[in-house]
């Protein structure tokens, strides 16, 4: 069964986390990396297309600089970041020249993803890379990001360059087996999950918050990147990346770490960045038979069903669509500002015109701009 996952990919996301880079007092673990390039050319080989996201900057920068784990300011773990980086990248550098491979930089933000025509700059750039035979390595853009501005941790990039380079796979590598019913650190009794169905409230009950002072998501983050690829179509595997020749055999289909199979129904790409990559800037709130509508028949948003609208913002933002019960179900992208939806609220299309005198058509939402969640 996890063959048939895995079978075809053409092209990989490999995620590795800051635990995984690391040795024990926090320095860049060389050995490691050096196993984990000479698995990235083997796939190369094989001519399986592989894009890294990689942590470690801020876990090399700190050592380099003698600060402390877990403690400093932001713009210290910033600081510590432009230290690590280019250590980072030196590694990568050596270990896959190597293997007669090129390695390229790639650094981003939220931002830059939200913007539709940086996305699909980064796409360019990634293509040629790839195209060339290099291979990228990602990481966030830390000088830069400030919270509002990030992408929070490289579980959740990792997911959106899943969808950036339509990869066929995310295979995430971290300091553990993969996903346990319980963190294992506290819950003695906790027992490894093999596979994950569909990412439900009890799954992500279980994967509950960070454990560990180098890296900065947890199990939580994992498994909100894994419910996004899953949503793009893609299967996620969890796997223990300093195990000697994981990345081989994850996908060879053993039996290793925690898989997690893609979405019947996935979204294309586009959408996918509505619903994900998007930042909403407000909220509209509908009736139960638009939300019905929306959910069951597929239509665009129109605004008979709105009854309010919260926020302000201009046409063409995002906007997130909650029921009548408050809770988000669909993102798009609007056609009608706020102060617009608040005026058509309620009527019919056809008064658009005479409400507002003027009309950009008979949407609020067209489905083309349109998400489920
Ligand atoms: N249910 C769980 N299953 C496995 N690990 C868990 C779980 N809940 C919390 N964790 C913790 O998450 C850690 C991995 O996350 P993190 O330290 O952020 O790694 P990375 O640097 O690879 O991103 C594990 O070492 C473990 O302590
Ligand atoms: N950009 C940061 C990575 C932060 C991060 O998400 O770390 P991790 O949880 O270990 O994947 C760095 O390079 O240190």
């Amino acid at each position: 069964m996890r063959r048939e996952f895995l079978k075809n990919i053409r092209r990989v996301v490999i995620k590795l986390g800051s635990r995984v880079l690391t040795d024990d007092s926090g320095s860049l673990d060389g050995t490691v990396i050096r196993q984990l390039c000479s698995d990235v050319a083997e796939l190369r080989m094989r001519g399986i297309q592989v894009v890294l996201v990689s942590s470690g900057a801020v876990a090399a920068g700190r050592n380099a600089l003698g600060m402390p784990e877990r403690s400093g300011t932001i713009p210290q773990k910033q600081a510590a970041a432009a230290v690590g980086q280019p250590r980072l990248m030196r590694l990568y550098q050596e270990c896959f020249e190597q293997h007669g491979l090129v390695t390229g930089q790639v650094l981003l933000t939220a931002d830059d993803l939200a913007s539709r025509q940086r996305f699909l700059n980064a796409r360019g750039t990634l293509e040629a890379l790839l195209a060339a035979g290099a291979v990228p390595v990602i990481n966030e853009n830390d000088t830069v990001t400030v919270a509002e501005i990030k992408f929070g941790d490289n579980d959740n990039l990792s997911a959106l360059v899943t969808n950036l380079v339509e990869a066929n796979l995310l295979l995430i590598l971290t300091d553990i087996e993969g996903l346990y019913t319980a963190n294992p650190a506290i819950d003695p009794t906790a027992r490894l999950i093999p596979l994950v169905r569909s990412v439900t409230r009890e799954i992500e009950r279980a994967a509950g918050g960070s454990g560990s002072s180098v890296g900065t998501g947890g199990m939580a983050t994992k498994v909100a990147a894994a419910k996004k690829a899953a949503r793009y179509g893609v299967p996620t595997l969890m796997a223990p990346g300093k195990r000697p020749g994981v990345i081989g055999a994850a996908l060879a289909g053993t039996e290793i770490g925690t898989l997690f199979l893609p979405a019947d129904k996935g979204l294309n790409r586009r959408k996918h960045w509505i619903a994900y990559t998007l930042r909403p800037a407000g909220k509209v709130l509908v009736d139960a038979g638009a939300r019905t509508a929306l959910l069951e028949k597929g239509t665009s948003l129109l605004p008979s069903g709105i009854q309010a609208v919260e926020g302000r913002f201009e046409r063409g933002s995002c906007v997130r669509i909650c029921g009548p019960d408050g809770e988000e179900f669909a993102r798009g992208v609007s056609d009608y500002g706020s102060a617009e939806i608040a005026l058509i609220a309620g009527r019919k299309s056809a008064e658009i015109e005479e409400v507002l005198g003027y009309h950009y058509g008979d949407a609020v939402v067209h489905r083309d701009n349109l998400a489920l969640k």
